[in-house]
């Protein structure tokens, strides 16, 4: 009998995105986990994960597969129904919990307690590292380039580390063998670094994936000494291949039949919950470990998902969903209850934290749902991410702020009308590996903005940025704007002019002048530039026009047509 799990693992891409379709087929899944509500510390031991189901005909569930095959040289669709037992539908969803989740002993426990509220899943737990582990990691490396062999040990963020590790072993009464060899092995990496007077990407990446390596074996230690099954994995064993693009790698194809390959074999082996580190990865040339950007745990979660096929991804924050704007910019900021993965994919491209900007790519290959959920507040509902909602009364989601950007405005020095000048200009930054935000047009100029944000060391953007403005000038007139923000209205662009006109009416009223405009093909944003010191009031006054009115006001004014609002009128 084949079964999603038995498909997946023929170790072929084809067959691990067969059993994604097939898992959606199960339709009767979704409601049942929209809305659910569970009650922290009312935990609920899952101590027979491989029993359950058992292979009776009584525990049998229909199940609808919808694969495609390569059989005569072509993708064939394959429509079957069958009975596969819970037991060989393996997992059940993916859960990710982030460094704010993850923040001491105490969180640790009631990311465990929660798991365990949920009896019914067979997860893959993906884990960031602890609370702000990675920042420090991060200062330690920099802090040993230059403070002599001798003195690594005295480097406070490597106190801060081991202390943080130490306590919250000791305090979840597990072994601390657990993280000794790796701790011992991070201060011996600083003392290497120390003597080398230098800090590769790669040697960096390799330093912060120590963040992810502890806390994983940490909660792993934890779950089996609560009688909970657990078995932990490191990513880059595991089959997360990348490019060698340290410091920010992608995740390349082979990872999906690798990844479903190994979940699904050591279930079958030995069932027990993956406890698997986010973030990390592989490099396929180098075999080194790569990291997949700040906040790469979130993509870890919809890769595993994607790979496995399986029906819902949920990815556990501090924070009430994806929310109207970042609440340390707009504290009112309400969260969204539906998004699409165009429109949060958007959102995390230009700037929320929330998400890592590659992170709906996996989710929306499988049209798997994800849901954005509070590991303080369980109950509160969260945001559903998917591939299509109701958009006839959505008119703004969400405000999204992206600062420290460089704009440049590029006027072509040859005579209007000359072909070929887009293309030489996107030809240069193609030929750097720089990328670049947001375009506008005319004949002959062009002003666009470049993210900074994805490289993590200052003088590199700055050598970076000469050298695109040296050869931008061999064929035109090039103007560098630092210091600017990107303002995102995520949306509705079907609504577009309403959106322009309340939040045009805005900015003038706050005697903001916007630099440059853009309404991207993605039909959900709309991103105005204007300087960094005033974006904050800028976006704290769209919130409030946007999002303080009642609902049913803004989808009257969308009804008329009229853009008016009275907070500006
Ligand atoms: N639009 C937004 N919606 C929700 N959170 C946001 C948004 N913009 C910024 N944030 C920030 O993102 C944080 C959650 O992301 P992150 O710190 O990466 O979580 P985790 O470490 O749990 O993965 C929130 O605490 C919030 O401050
Ligand atoms: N620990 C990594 C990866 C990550 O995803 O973290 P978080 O889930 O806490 O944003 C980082 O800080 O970037």
């Amino acid at each position: 009998m084949a079964s999603a799990m038995n498909l997946c693992g023929n170790y072929n891409s084809t067959f691990a995105a067969a059993s994604v379709k097939a898992s959606h087929c199960q339709s009767h899944l979704l409601p049942c986990r929209i809305g659910f509500s569970v009650s922290v510390g009312a935990a609920v031991p899952i101590s027979c994960r491989g029993e359950r189901g058992g292979s009776g005909s009584s525990n049998k569930a229909a199940f609808s597969i919808s694969c495609c095959r390569a059989a005569t040289g072509r993708d064939v669709l394959v429509e079957e129904n069958e009975a596969v037992s819970e037991t060989e539908r393996s997992y059940t969803c993916v859960m990710k919990f982030g460094g704010s989740s993850l923040a001491s002993a105490d969180r640790m426990k009631e990311v465990a307690n929660l798991i365990m509220s949920f009896p019914e899943e067979r997860p893959v737990i993906v884990l960031s590292a602890m609370g702000k582990t990675t920042n420090l990691l991060l200062l330690a490396g920099e802090k040993a380039v230059s403070c002599g062999v001798s003195n690594v040990d005295n480097i406070e963020e490597l106190s801060t580390i081991k202390d943080l590790h130490l306590r919250t072993v000791d305090q979840l009464g597990v072994d601390r063998n657990v993280i000794a060899k790796h701790l011992e092995e991070l201060e011996q990496l600083l003392k290497g670094v120390a003597m080398m007077k230098e800090l590769t990407r790669r040697t960096q990446d390799y330093l912060v994936s120590f963040g992810e390596c502890m806390s994983t074996r940490i909660f792993a230690a934890y779950l089996n000494k609560m009688g909970v099954k657990a078995r932990q994995y490191d990513a880059f064993e595991m089959g997360f291949i990348t490019t060698d693009d340290f410091t920010n790698a992608d995740i390349l194809e082979a990872t999906y039949p690798a990844v479903a390959k190994r979940l699904h074999g050591d279930w079958v082996a030995d069932p027990a919950i993956p406890i698997v580190t986010g973030f990390l990865g592989k490099a396929r040339k180098s075999c080194a470990v790569t990291t997949l950007g700040r906040g790469g745990s979130d993509l870890t979660a919809t890769t595993i998902g994607r790979a496995l096929g399986l029906p819902e991804i949920q990815v556990w924050k501090d924070v009430d969903g994806v929310l109207t704007s970042d609440p340390n910019i707009c504290p009112q900021a309400e969260p969204v209850p539906c998004l699409t993965f165009d429109e949060a994919a958007e959102l995390a491209y230009f700037g929320a934290q929330v998400l890592h900007p590659q992170s709906m790519r996996p989710a929306r290959e499988g049209d798997i749902p994800v849901r954005v959920k509070n590991s303080y507040n369980p109950k509160a509902p969260g945001t559903l991410i998917t591939k299509a909602r109701d958009m006839s009364k959505a008119v703004l989601t969400s405000i999204v702020l992206k600062r420290n950007v460089t704009m440049l405005d590029i006027v072509s020095t040859r005579m209007l009308g000359q072909y070929g000048f887009l293309a030489k200009v996107f030809s240069i930054f193609e030929d750097l590996g720089i990328s670049v935000d947001v375009v506008a047009t005319s004949e002959v100029s062009i002003s666009l903005t470049l993210d900074p944000s994805k490289l993590w060391s200052r003088e590199l953007i700055q050598q970076e940025l000469d050298y695109v403005v040296e050869e931008l000038e061999k064929i035109a007139v090039v103007n560098l704007l630092q210091n600017r923000s990107i303002i995102s209205l995520i949306g509705n662009v079907q609504k577009s002019s309403l959106i322009l006109e309340k939040a045009f009416r805005v900015l003038r009223t706050l005697g903001v002048n916007v630099q440059m405009i853009s309404q991207g093909a993605s039909k959900v944003n709309i991103s105005l530039i204007v300087n960094d010191s005033e974006a904050e009031q800028c976006v704290r006054a769209l919130h409030k026009t946007f999002f303080d009115s009642e609902p049913s006001q803004l989808e009257n004014e969308c009804i008329q047509g009229n853009g008016s609002h009275p907070a500006i009128s």
